[in-house]
């Protein structure tokens, strides 16, 4: 299932609801914060950071971190399956090794 949220500074409480409902194996978080002139960018990307990680140590899943923190566009497009490689596959990629370790060796 995808959700989508209004920005990456609401992605933690989805991922925990996600989490919890006991649904999902894992839960991928998607999303880029691109600087800007204030200092607002810290504090979106800090929190992000921050709620990924306890919405998947308070559910229990597995909430993997995807979210692209960046001085400009071009960063993100070229993480974006541009020519710095692909940050969304290699975070599923993560969210299988994550699930299947969970699954298989830590229940
Ligand atoms: N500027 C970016 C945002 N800003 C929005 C926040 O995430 C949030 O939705 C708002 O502060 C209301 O709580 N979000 C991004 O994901 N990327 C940005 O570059
Ligand atoms: C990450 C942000 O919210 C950011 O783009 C805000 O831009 P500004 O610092 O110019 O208000």
């Amino acid at each position: 299932m995808v959700v989508s949220v209004p920005g990456s500074f609401e992605i933690p409480v989805v991922a925990q609801k996600l989490g919890k409902t006991g649904a999902y194996d894992a839960i991928i978080c998607i999303g880029a914060v691109i600087r800007g002139d204030t200092t607002h960018y810290d504090a979106v990307a800090n929190s992000a950071a921050s709620g990924v990680l306890s919405a998947g140590l308070s559910s229990g899943v597995p909430c993997i971190f995807g979210v692209l923190t960046c001085d400009d566009m071009d960063q993100a497009l070229n993480r974006a399956g541009g020519k710095s490689g692909n940050k969304g596959a290699e975070a599923a990629l993560t969210a299988i090794e994550m699930a299947s370790l969970c699954k298989h060796h830590l229940s």
